[in-house]
């Protein structure tokens, strides 16, 4: 499939999407929707890949939905067309999605580096919801998101007032899992996302699963969850394999079953 709006490669088992729209900061429009969708379901249906990284460029991973887009639109047209609900389709990616985040992550753009399963932020980061200056709000996630993620007093202060965060107040605050200097960005989240590809795929994918449940349910349910999935892992090869390896002091072999 050719993309207008991401270029997509592949290192390994390590599946990279750059969006690119560099004229207009990365915004989010629904052909770069249509296009990010379609390229994670290539990577998540692909046998050789482990894990995806997400990032845009030095200036901007994303500004932002597309205001010129957005410009026109009426309530019915929102409404009828569930617009921007098709965003959600990125956190039903099975396998891991890292955000690499360098300059602005704004707006949807924010939102999409929190649909990812982390964020690692190079030092010129800055994150914020700023749709309080257009007359609107967050809709694709940020006000549930940076509630659960950062907490209430950060979540109404970056919806509220509009104001940017740095990538070490994002670190502080828990939004950001790793800071690096810029020109090593792309290099720890492709390494990340390699050694998180090297593991067992079965596994990853219901560690992931699991740490996604605790924020849909009580403890109680999570904690059971967490408890019957650990149990299935006993019923796999890579299990073996992983103790065995450890015990005989060499490097496991994974097969992803
Ligand atoms: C998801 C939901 C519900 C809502 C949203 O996401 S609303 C969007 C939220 N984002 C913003 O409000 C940020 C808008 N952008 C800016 O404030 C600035 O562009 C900046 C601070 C990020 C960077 O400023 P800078 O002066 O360095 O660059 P610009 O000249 O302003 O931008 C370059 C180029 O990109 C176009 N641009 C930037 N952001 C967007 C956007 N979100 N949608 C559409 N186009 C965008 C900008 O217009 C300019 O293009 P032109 O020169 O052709 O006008």
């Amino acid at each position: 499939m050719a993309f207008e709006n991401i270029l997509v490669e592949t290192f390994d088992a390590v599946g990279l999407i750059r969006l690119n729209r560099p004229q207009a900061l990365n915004a989010l429009n629904a052909a770069l929707l249509g296009e990010l969708n379609a390229a994670l379901e290539q990577f998540d249906a692909d046998e050789r890949i482990g894990a995806i990284v997400i990032t845009g460029s030095e200036k901007a991973f994303a500004a932002g939905a597309d205001i010129k887009e957005m410009q026109a639109l009426d309530f019915v047209g929102a409404y009828r067309s569930d617009f921007l609900g098709e965003w959600e389709k990125i956190t039903r990616a099975r396998k891991p999605v890292i955000a690499a985040v360098a300059g602005y992550a704004l707006g949807g753009g924010c939102e999409l580096a929190m649909m990812c399963d982390f964020i690692i932020a190079a030092k010129t980061a800055k994150f914020g919801q700023p749709e309080i200056t257009l007359g609107i709000m967050p809709g694709m996630g940020g006000t549930q998101r940076l509630a659960r993620f950062i907490g209430k007093a950060k979540a109404m202060d970056l919806c509220l007032t509009g104001r940017m965060m740095d990538a070490d107040e994002a670190e502080r605050s828990g939004l950001v899992a790793r800071v690096v200097p810029s020109e090593d960005l792309l290099d720890e989240a492709l390494r990340a996302a390699a050694r998180i590809a090297s593991f067992s795929r079965p596994v990853v994918m219901m560690a992931k699963e699991t740490v996604n449940r605790a924020y849909e349910t009580t403890l109680g349910e999570g904690l059971r969850f967490e408890r019957r999935l650990f149990h299935s892992m006993f019923a796999l090869e890579d299990q073996k394999e992983g103790m065995s390896a450890f015990v005989e002091k060499r490097t496991p072999a994974f097969k992803n079953r």
